[in-house]
C-alpha cells in the first residue's frame, strides 16, 4: 500500500538530508507507528507520502502509484486515497462541525446527495451526533480531533496519515482517539501513525517504524516505543517484512480483537 525505495529528501541542495535512503513497505491494513526524535524525519516522510513535498530521489508510491509522477492538478485527488490528520486539527473555523466534513467531499467533487447522507453518517461513527451545527472553537480538543478524522476519513481513503494526532491531548483523550483510530484500522484502513506519545506505542504493540536524523534505525513487528537496541544503535534492526493485514472496506462494526487502550500515564514525551 505504501513503498519508499531508497528515499532521500534535502531541503535544501547541500544541506543535511532530512530523510536518508529509507527504504520500507507498508501493507494494505497494516496500523504502524512512526516514531524518532524531534528532526528526525517524520514529518517529512509523512508530507512525500502526502505529495506536500517530492524526494530528491528515490521512490515513493501510495496504492501503486508512484506520487512523484501525479501532476499537480490532480494532487487533491490523492486525498481521495490518502487522508491525513494532524496535532492542530486544521479545522476551518468558520464552518461548523458538518461543513467540515463536507468541505472534503465538496472538493473532490461529490455531489450534494451524496454529502447530505454520507457526512452524518460519518459523525456518527466518530461520536459526534448531536454536535452537527457547532463550530471547532465551541468543541474540546478531543471533538476537534474527531472532527478532523472524520473529515480525514468520509471518502474512505485507502490510507490514513496521522502526523501526532494526540499530542495537543491530555491521556483519557489521546486514548479515545486512540481507540478511533483502531477500529478505523480495523475496519480495513491502513494507518501510519507519527507519534511521540510513548504510552501508546507501547501499549498497542503494533509495528513500529523508527527514524534518527533522517535514517530508519528500526522496523519492528511488535515495536513499544523505545528502541530496545538502544537509541544510538546506528545499523538498522530490520526484523520483519510488512504484515500484509488484508484490507477490507466493510463499516465499523470491529471485533475487539485488539485490547483497548487504557489512557496512559503522562511521560513527559508527549510533543507540546
Ligand atoms: N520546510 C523545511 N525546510 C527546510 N528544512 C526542513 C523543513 N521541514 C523540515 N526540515 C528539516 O528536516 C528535518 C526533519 O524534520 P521533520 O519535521 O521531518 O522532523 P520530525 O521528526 O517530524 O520532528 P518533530 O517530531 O519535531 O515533528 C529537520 O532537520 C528539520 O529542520
Amino acid at each position: 500500500m505504501i513503498r519508499l525505495a531508497s528515499v532521500t529528501k534535502r531541503y535544501a541542495v547541500g544541506s543535511r538530508p532530512a530523510l536518508c535512503d529509507v527504504s520500507t513497505e507498508i501493507g494494505a491494513g497494516e496500523f504502524v507507528f512512526l516514531v524518532g526524535p524531534s528532526g528526525s524525519g517524520k514529518s517529512t516522510l509523512l508530507r512525500l507520502l502526502l505529495r506536500e513535498e517530492r524526494a530528491t530521489t528515490g521512490l515513493v508510491e501510495v496504492a501503486g502509484r508512484d506520487v512523484a509522477r501525479i501532476p499537480d492538478r490532480k494532487v487533491p485527488l490523492l486525498r481521495r486515497t490518502v487522508g491525513c490528520v494532524f496535532q492542530d486539527f486544521r479545522l476551518l473555523p468558520d464552518r461548523t462541525v458538518a461543513g467540515n466534513v463536507a468541505f472534503a467531499l465538496d472538493v473532490v467533487g461529490r455531489p450534494r446527495h451524496v454529502v447530505r447522507a454520507v457526512v452524518p453518517e460519518v459523525l456518527e461513527l466518530v461520536g459526534l451526533t448531536g454536535k452537527e451545527k457547532r463550530f471547532p472553537d465551541e468543541l474540546s480538543g478531543g471533538e476537534q480531533q474527531r472532527v478532523a478524522i472524520a473529515r480525514a476519513f468520509v471518502g474512505h481513503p485507502q490510507v490514513l496519515l496521522a502526523d501526532e494526532p494526540t499530542g495537543n491531548l491530555d491521556p483519557a483523550t489521546s486514548a479515545e482517539i486512540m481507540d478511533l483510530l483502531d477500529d478505523i484500522n480495523q475496519a480495513g484502513t491502513t494507518i501510519l501513525m507519527a507519534t511521540h506519545n510513548a504510552g501508546l506505542v507501547d501499549a498497542m504493540r503494533l509495528r513500529v517504524l523508527e527514524l534518527d536524523a533522517g535514517l530508519l534505525v528500526r522496523d519492528e513487528r511488535r515495536g513499544g516505543y523505545d528502541n530496545p537496541d538502544g537509541p544510538s544503535e546506528t545499523s538498522p534492526d530490520i526484523d520483519t517484512g510488512p504484515l500484509d493485514t488484508p484490507a477490507s472496506t466493510g463499516p465499523l462494526d470491529v471485533p475487539a480483537q485488539r485490547p483497548r487502550v487504557q489512557a496512559p500515564a503522562p511521560t513527559g514525551r508527549e510533543a507540546g
